[in-house]
C-alpha cells in the first residue's frame, strides 16, 4: 500500500522583497529591488503510514504551515518529492482533492453572511457528492459535533468554538482519508478543545483516516499522537515516539500530591525538587528510576489523600529540546 504522506528531501525557499527604511532607499528599490531568501524548510524527509496520527511541532516559524500547504497543494516546493495518497500535490488532481483535507484554524472557508448549511451545499457540488452519502455523511457529523441547530444560523453570529465545529464538518463533507490540520483548537477554551481532540480521535478511528496535526496546544498532542515530527528552522530535529522523545529529553517524572495537613517543605525536598507547594497540595519532580521509592517515602512520612505520577508538561519538554544545539539530535528520527 502507498504511504499516506511521503517527503522526500522537500526544501521551501521564499523570496522576499527586502525594503529599506528612508526615502532615497524606497526610490532607489523601484529601480534595483533587492531580495533576501527565507529557507522556509531544508532538506525535510518523513513518511507517514495510513491511519496514523502524527504531530508536527516546532517553534513559531519553523516551518509546518510552509510544509502542510506544499503537502496540500497550495505551494510548490522549491526541490524534494513530495507524494500524498501517490498523488503529486503540485498536479492538484481531482483524485487528490478527495483525498485531502486542510484546516486551517486562523483562516476560514465558511462564508460569512450565510448560514454554515450554505457552505456544506457549495461543498457538495464542487466535490460532486451524490445527494445519499452527503445525507449521511451530513448527519454523523451533525451529531458527533453537534451542530445540528447551528448550521442554520448566519456564521457572523457563531461563537469562536461553534464555527470551528462547523469548519470541520465542511471540511470532512467529502470524507477525506487525510487530514492536514493545522492549529484546529486554536483560541478554543479548555472544553471546547477537548470537542474537537475527541471529535479527530474519533473520525481517525472510525474512517481509518490519516491525520498531520499542528497545535500549540500541548494537550492536544500528548493526547492524540503517539508519534511527533519535530522541526526547527525548517530542519527535522526528531521523529518518532512522543512517549521515547519525553523520556529522552526530560528523563523525570512529577508527583502530585494532597496531603491530609499541609505537608513540610524540608522534607518534601529531601525526596525530590519541588515544582510546587500550596497548602496541602505539593508537585515534586523526581528522576525516573527513584519515583517508586520516592512514592513510598512520601506516603509512610504523612498522611495522603490523592497521589498521582504524570510526565513532565510537554511544554517542558519541548523547551528543553530546542535550548540543545540544533546538531544534537534527540535520537529516534526515522
Ligand atoms: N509567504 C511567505 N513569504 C515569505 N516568507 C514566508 C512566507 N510564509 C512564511 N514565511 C517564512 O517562512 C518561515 C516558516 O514559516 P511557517 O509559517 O511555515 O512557520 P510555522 O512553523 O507554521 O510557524 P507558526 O508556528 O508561527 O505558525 C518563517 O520564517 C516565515 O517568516
Amino acid at each position: 500500500m502507498d504511504a499516506a504522506v511521503a517527503v522526500r528531501a522537500l526544501t521551501k525557499v521564499y523570496r522576499v522583497h527586502e525594503r529599506q527604511a528612508g526615502l532615497a532607499a524606497a526610490l532607489r528599490s523601484v529601480f534595483r529591488r533587492t531580495y533576501k531568501e527565507v529557507r522556509a524548510v531544508e532538506d525535510l524527509s518523513f513518511t507517514i503510514e495510513p491511519g496514523e496520527r502524527v504531530g508536527f511541532l516546532g517553534p513559531n516559524g519553523a516551518g509546518k504551515t510552509t510544509t502542510l500547504k506544499i503537502l496540500s497543494g497550495l505551494l510548490h516546493p522549491t526541490s524534494g518529492d513530495v507524494t500524498v495518497s501517490g498523488h503529486v500535490p503540485r498536479r492538484r488532481e481531482a483524485g487528490f482533492l478527495r483525498a485531502i483535507t486542510l484546516v486551517m484554524g486562523q483562516k476560514q472557508q465558511l462564508l460569512w453572511d450565510l448560514p454554515p448549511a450554505e457552505t456544506f451545499d457549495l461543498n457538495r457540488a464542487i466535490y460532486g457528492i451524490p445527494d445519499a452519502a452527503f445525507a449521511e455523511t451530513l448527519h454523523e457529523l451533525e451529531s458527533l459535533l453537534d451542530i445540528g441547530a447551528l448550521k442554520k444560523k448566519p456564521t457572523r453570529q457563531l461563537s469562536l468554538g461553534e464555527r470551528m465545529k462547523c469548519e470541520l464538518a465542511a471540511a470532512l463533507l467529502h470524507r477525506p482519508g487525510i487530514l492536514f490540520l493545522d492549529e484546529p483548537t486554536i483560541g478554543l477554551d479548555v472544553s471546547m478543545q477537548l470537542v474537537v481532540r475527541e471529535f479527530i480521535r474519533k473520525y481517525n478511528e472510525k474512517r481509518g483516516a490519516t491525520v498531520l496535526l499542528t497545535s500549540h496546544y500541548m494537550d492536544d498532542v500528548a493526547s492524540l499522537c503517539p508519534r511527533v515530527i519535530v522541526i526547527d528552522r525548517g530542519k527535522l530535529r526528531y521523529d518518532g515516539d512522543l512517549a521515547k522523545l519525553v523520556k529522552t529529553i526530560r528523563p523525570d517524572k512529577r508527583i502530585v500530591l494532597v496531603f491530609a495537613a499541609p505537608p513540610d517543605r524540608a522534607a518534601l525536598e529531601r525526596v525530590g525538587t519541588i515544582v510546587e507547594l500550596e497548602g496541602t497540595r505539593a508537585v515534586l519532580r523526581v528522576p525516573q528510576a527513584d519515583v517508586r521509592e520516592a512514592v513510598s517515602h512520601l506516603v509512610a512520612s504523612a498522611p495522603t489523600s490523592d497521589l498521582t505520577i504524570e510526565d513532565p508538561p510537554l511544554e517542558e519538554v519541548m523547551r528543553d529540546l530546542f535550548a540543545r544545539p540544533a546538531e544534537e539530535p534527540a535520537e529516534a528520527t526515522r
